[in-house]
């Protein structure tokens, strides 16, 4: 007799709406994954899901001022699946107990009458080595833990603050299970048990405590009804140490709430990771919670560390379990096999020879953005070696601004190469003391979803500071071998601006104008790159220290009329610096349809010991466009100290390498 609901046997349906709780800390990045692996692999197998994003925990109680409204409730039961990220963290953790995040799910569990939670712990091949475990050991886990969800010590009364006979202040709580609280999950767990390896150890602590005592009685009962299921009883003691020494011996373990919760962390880690572990709740009707077992890591939130893949999985089971869509659950979890063959990993399931990547939560869906830009042949881009490359500039609310991206971006102390883009403010148009604050998204295009996602980001760019933070993107290998984002070798980038605001000495607001999308091409040379050196040798330097600025003769490269810049003590954006410019000459004649994309580096030469300082970047050739360079090229201390031989006597070097590396045209 099944005794809960499992809705692959409800009327398929291609239409379902999916209520998600992302919660706290990490719950909202993880979730935002799920969300989108659900999304894709819904659409490819053509079931519709509409989601719904509802307020739950810290979230809610911020918001509302409680942890579970009542709308939230609502909506939950209303839908036909649940997926809830996390809930919980340190700023509410010594609020009253009815203003605690994690009372808000214990109330959604009770609401949702889920009294029943599967938690399979499963050891993926791909893992074994990140399990803290020994790998015969690890090799091969497969257990089901059912866990009782809704009654026992989390709910029982009388629970509360007291006072003894001794004055002293208590706390206490009560550990109750009634004869149909038991008996309808041990019947759940016996049908689980029967579809897998059939055997069944039941966990408890029945040599200490009644509630215990009843449960092994009730359990053993039920057995009859279960012949082919092998029951065997545990004390929780001793399956917390039998986990880590033998865990291949369990296949199904039925136990209470707190040993549950406590037993399925442990054995999370034979996986590897806690990261790792999905779960479905489930009761007599009504749709099912699906979850992640870890709760909202506030250790690691929103530092890009969070592995999805619990919830990723749990959204596989709810498209299971609770949608009867076999099919794109499959998709998910053969996604997962693959990111794990290919070697992509989480700092919590790394190991040596993989690839860390940071939890792609980044990528949110963001905006359609006010800029878009194609980079063709990004392979080609990649050879040039080149480490960022900028799109030709496009206006927006009075201010010219620019695009780059770096391909082989690696943040600190992580040896990955990622995909990051930056936004450029062109600073010559900006004040002294103009700061322009601008929250933007920079964004990369998923051919598979139809969606631009990324990031939120804010700068404060002002004349000596017009380059924001590079944001990573994703992983370049994983952009590689994606077919979401590289199609035909081309990516599609993008950058939306969401609010300007000017702090200058008159302050002024700035509406940001949403006009026309501006996009761009930018066409890499697949091979035969033109190149060009030019040396150009300062031997006055004392006496053309004194201008504001002085001119290398003009040379040619790639059919256009370059010259140097330097001035001598700096131009209007630098501090105590040279400043360096590679300028256009006034003959060229830049046409408006395409553009030459180029890649330059200026150099000074050591003279004493070959120690070159080299800057290299990106340009775009535009018309109105008549240098790129560096405010702050060199520290004058630094340039003039006969020690470091930059400048000998009043002679120094100067070098500029050029390549053009393709071109680029309005698209
Ligand atoms: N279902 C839920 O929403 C749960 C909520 N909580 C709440 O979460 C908060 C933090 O509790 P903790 O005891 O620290 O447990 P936790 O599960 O949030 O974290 C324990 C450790 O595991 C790591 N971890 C957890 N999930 C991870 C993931 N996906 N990827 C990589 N590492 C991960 C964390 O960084 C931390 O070091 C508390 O407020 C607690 O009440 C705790 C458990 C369950
Ligand atoms: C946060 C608690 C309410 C519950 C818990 O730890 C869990 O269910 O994993």
């Amino acid at each position: 007799m099944a005794t809960f609901r499992c809705s692959a046997s409800a009327p398929a349906r291609s239409s379902y709406s999916i209520t998600l709780l992302p919660g706290d800390g990490i719950g909202p990045e993880v979730v935002d994954v799920a969300k989108n692996v659900l999304f894709v692999a819904g659409a490819k197998e053509g079931v519709e899901l509409r989601f719904q994003e509802m307020l739950m925990g810290g979230a809610a109680l911020e918001a509302v001022g409680v942890p579970l409204p009542d709308e939230t409730l609502a909506a939950a039961r209303a839908s036909d699946g649940i997926l809830l990220g996390a809930i919980g963290g340190y700023k509410w953790d010594t609020n009253e107990k009815h203003l605690k995040p994690e009372t808000g799910l214990l109330d959604i569990r009770a609401g949702l009458g889920v009294f029943a939670n599967l938690r399979p712990v499963t050891v993926f091949p791909q893992l074994v080595d990140a399990s803290p475990l020994k790998k015969d050991i690890a090799e091969g886990v497969d257990i089901m833990v059912v866990r009782e969800l809704t009654g026992g010590i989390y709910f029982g009364r009388p629970r509360g603050f007291g006072t003894n006979d001794n004055g002293e202040e208590t706390g206490f709580n009560t550990e109750i299970y009634s004869v149909s609280e038991i008996d309808r999950i041990a019947r759940v767990a016996f049908e689980v048990a029967r579809k897998r390896g059939g055997k069944l150890c039941s966990v408890d602590k029945a040599n200490v405590l009644e509630a215990s005592m009843l449960w092994r009685k009730r359990v053993t009962a039920i057995a009859s009804e279960f012949p082919d299921v092998e029951l065997s009883h545990m004390y929780v003691d001793n399956a917390a140490m039998q986990l880590v020494r033998n865990p291949k011996q369990f296949d199904t373990i039925v136990t209470n709430n707190i040993f549950g919760d406590i037993l399925s962390d442990e054995a999370s880690m034979i996986t590897g990771s806690i990261g790792m572990l999905s779960s479905a709740s489930v009761g007599e009707s009504g749709p099912g919670l699906f979850e992640p077992i870890h709760g909202s890591a506030p250790d690691i939130a929103g530092q890009d560390k969070a592995n999805p893949i619990a919830t990723i999985l749990s959204g596989a089971i709810l498209l299971k379990y609770g949608l009867g869509a076999e099919n794109a659950a499959k998709r998910i979890e053969t996604a997962v096999e693959q990111t794990l063959d290919n070697g992509f990993r989480t700092g919590d399931i790394y190991s040596h020879g993989t690839t860390l990547v940071g939890s792609p939560p980044r990528l949110g869906k963001t905006y359609v953005p006010d800029f878009k830009w194609k980079i063709h042949d990004f392979s080609a881009l990649l050879e040039t070696k080149a480490t960022s490359a900028k799109s030709a500039p496009f206006d927006l609310s009075g201010y010219k601004w620019y695009l780059q991206v770096s391909p082989m971006h690696k943040k600190n102390n992580d040896e990955t190469p990622y995909v990051a883009l930056a936004l450029i403010l062109w600073p010559y148009k900006l004040e002294q003391g103009h700061t322009v604050h601008a929250v933007f998204e920079v964004s990369i295009y998923n051919h598979s979803n139809q969606m631009y996602c990324g990031c939120k980001a804010d700068y404060n760019f002002d004349f000596k500071n017009s380059y924001s933070k590079k944001e990573c993107l994703i992983p370049l290998q994983e952009l590689l071998k994606s077919s979401s984002f590289l199609v035909d070798d081309s990516c599609v980038f993008g950058v939306e601006i969401l609010k300007i605001d000017v702090s200058s000495p008159e302050k002024k607001e700035v509406v940001v104008q949403h006009k026309a999308t501006t996009v761009q091409n930018f066409f890499v040379q697949k091979k035969g790159f033109v190149e060009g050196t030019y040396t150009w040798t300062v031997n006055n330097f004392h006496e053309l220290e004194l201008k504001n600025f002085f001119r290398s003769p003009t040379f040619e490269v790639g059919g256009h009329k370059w010259y140097i810049r330097m001035y001598p003590r700096g131009d209007r954006c630098s501090t105590d610096c040279l400043s360096l410019h590679l300028c256009l000459d006034a003959s060229n004649d830049v046409p408006h349809e395409s553009k030459n994309v180029a890649k330059m580096t200026l150099s000074i030469q050591g003279q004493k010991n070959g120690k070159h300082v080299n800057l290299t970047t990106g340009l775009v050739v535009f018309p109105g466009s008549w240098g790129w360079g560096w405010p702050n090229f060199i520290p004058l201390k630094i340039f003039k100290d006969p020690s470091e031989g930059y400048l000998v006597e009043s002679n120094c070097i100067v070098k500029a390498d050029l390549t053009i590396v393709g071109s680029s045209n309005d698209g």
